[in-house]
């Protein structure tokens, strides 16, 4: 108890101060460079840390000359270097792991990915056991998990700090639906549900202006296989990368908003949530409040109509499997 909360008055000091560590984990990936130039640009970011375990230093070179005021540093790859990136961090976001091919689905990731983000957890739960944790890494609803199994283990499981970064979604429901309806996808706010894949992605349109828009099962299959289009397109070299930093890039900036005061800061994101505990399913991703001390307040899902009903009860199924295959992993492979 006194730790945790001498953690947390350690965070706020800070945070009121305006001091911001962040640090990438993967900075020189696909998604790692351009997400690490965005957070160079946020004035928000006091101290960048980059982290890979290939050409980290360069990227924190090239991204140093950009000439806000912010410190970068590029960290070699080791255990020290790691754990130098961490150390004090505010914010850790987790992009380091393999992305897909076509034909594959976020799934066949797991046995690759699995074992990075459980080792990337183990020093974060080392060096920096009161950030807020953004995971990216696919598959998201498997990796959250084993996150937070690596935390429980280590005694520093903090729900409230634990974030499935799922903030593209949203970006891409607003930006197909503008497409659409002729509108600026800045005023289309649309709400996305469940988890970060497939069917576990589940739109609500009946909640937005557009209520007609959840019959339109179209558009509706564009959002939760919108990943595969930019899989298809980039034909063997990679997925979303550049839209996937903006989105990591607008998540970061609310945690780290919300953690400086300023409040009604609500992102849809990946937690340890209670809405379908009683199902079996421990992580879910609704509308969150942030807070100075990570998630304030989880939302319902609120009013949804048939077609959506079934849209959640496919999702919830396809859910479960995956979170506890993430839980199954750590318990039988905890790593060194
Ligand atoms: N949550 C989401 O909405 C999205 C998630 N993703 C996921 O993000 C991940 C990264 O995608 P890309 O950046 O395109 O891949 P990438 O292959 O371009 O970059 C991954 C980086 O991680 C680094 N890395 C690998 N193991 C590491 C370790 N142990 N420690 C530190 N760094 C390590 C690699 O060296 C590489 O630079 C993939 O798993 C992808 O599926 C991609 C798009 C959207
Ligand atoms: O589709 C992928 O594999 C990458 C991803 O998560 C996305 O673009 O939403």
């Amino acid at each position: 108890m006194f730790a945790a909360s001498k953690i947390q008055r350690r965070a706020f000091t800070a945070s009121a101060r305006n001091l911001s560590k962040v640090t990438v984990l993967g900075a020189a990936g696909g998604i790692g460079q351009p997400l690490s130039l965005l957070l160079k640009l946020n004035p928000r970011v006091t101290e960048l840390a980059l982290y890979d375990i290939r050409g980290s230093p360069g990227v924190g070179a090239d991204i140093s000359h950009v000439n806000t005021k912010s410190s970068v540093k590029g960290y070699d790859a080791s255990p020290e270097g790691l754990a130098a990136a961490l150390k004090g961090s505010e914010v850790v976001l987790i992009p380091a792991g393999v992305p897909r091919k076509p034909g594959m689905t976020r799934d066949d990731l797991f046995n690759t990915n699995a074992s990075i983000v459980r080792d990337l957890a183990k020093a974060a739960a080392k060096h920096s056991p009161e950030a807020s944790l953004l995971i990216i890494a696919n598959p998201v609803n498997s990796t959250v998990p084993i996150v937070a199994e690596v935390f429980k283990n280590a005694g520093v499981y903090n729900p409230k700090k634990l974030f499935g970064v799922t903030t593209l979604d949203v970006v891409r429901a607003s930006r197909f639906v503008s497409e659409i309806k002729d509108t600026d996808p800045k005023d289309e706010n649309i709400t996305v549900v469940g988890g970060h894949s497939g069917v576990t992605i589940v739109p609500l349109f009946s909640q937005s202006s557009h209520p007609d828009l959840s019959s339109d099962a179209e558009l509706v299959k564009r959002v939760q296989f919108g990943g595969d289009e930019v899989v298809k397109a980039k034909d063997g070299a990679g997925s979303a990368t550049l839209s996937m930093a903006m989105a990591g890039a607008r998540m970061a900036d609310s945690v780290l908003r919300a953690a400086q005061g300023e409040k009604g800061v609500i992102e849809p994101t990946f937690v340890e949530s209670p809405l379908y505990k009683d199902q079996g399913v421990d992580f879910f991703s609704s509308q969150v409040e942030l807070g100075p001390n990570g998630v304030e307040t989880i939302h319902p899902i609120g009013p949804v109509d048939a077609a959506e009903e079934k849209l959640i009860e496919a999702c919830l199924g396809d859910l479960k499997k995956n979170i506890e295959k993430g839980v199954a992993f750590v318990a039988a492979n905890p790593g060194n």
